[in-house]
């Protein structure tokens, strides 16, 4: 069997990490667009838009097929991306605080003409946190480049209380839901990790 192979249009280590764990042969090509919500635009719509733009643009650059994501954290319709500075950050980690809020990853795959997008929303509780914890955790540096201001997969994870539905959605690229794009478009892992 040939195996196919496409671009992530991404910097995000995370994705990069995640797909080469699972065996997917692939480049990177980061691309860099503007991440702002249209005026009244829906968490889901606007994960949806950012990473079908991501994926389009790495297309037309490379001429081969490419994955495209987004994450953003959603609380009470708002959209949390990644925070400006230590007060940014400080506001929504004290918003996540003690409650429940959701967070949207979006993966597309352009190949040609062809293009389609998944999302999966995963709810997650957050244990109580105050203003000094949280800007202690900025400190670590880990919120800087995270939407919502925190990592599951680091030190924030001890804020984590409950999740539902695709931790690794989570953490940037849900993978059950990548795998079954992927094999829509005809791209496996390479046969070493075939399973
Ligand atoms: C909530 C959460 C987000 N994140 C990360 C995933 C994404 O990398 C980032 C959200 O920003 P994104 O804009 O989705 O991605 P990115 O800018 O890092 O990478 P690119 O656009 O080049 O693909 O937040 C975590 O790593 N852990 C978490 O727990």
């Amino acid at each position: 069997m040939t195996t196919v192979t496409f671009v992530l249009a991404s910097r995000s280590p995370r994705r990069v990490q995640l797909l080469r764990e699972q065996g997917y042969v692939f480049d990177c090509l980061p691309v860099d667009l503007p991440e702002v919500p249209g005026p009244g635009e829906a968490p889901l719509a606007y994960a949806r838009r950012l990473a079908l733009d991501k994926a389009r643009a790495a297309q037309a650059r490379s001429g081969r097929p490419a994955l495209g994501a987004d994450t953003d954290v959603s609380i009470d319709g708002r959209i949390l991306g990644k925070p400006r500075d230590a007060e940014d950050a400080c506001a929504m980690l004290l918003a996540l605080a003690d409650r429940s809020h959701q967070v949207i990853s979006a993966v597309a795959l352009v190949d040609g003409s062809r293009e389609a997008v998944i999302a999966t929303t995963t709810e997650v509780e957050f244990v109580s946190l105050d203003r000094a914890q949280a800007l202690a955790y900025w400190a670590s540096g880990e919120p800087a480049d995270k939407a919502g201001a925190y990592a599951i997969q680091g030190l924030g994870g001890r804020y984590v209380r409950a999740l539902r539905g695709s931790y690794s959605g989570v953490v940037g690229l849900p993978l059950a839901e990548t795998a079954e794009l992927l094999a829509q478009f005809g791209i496996h892992p390479g046969p070493a990790a075939s399973v």
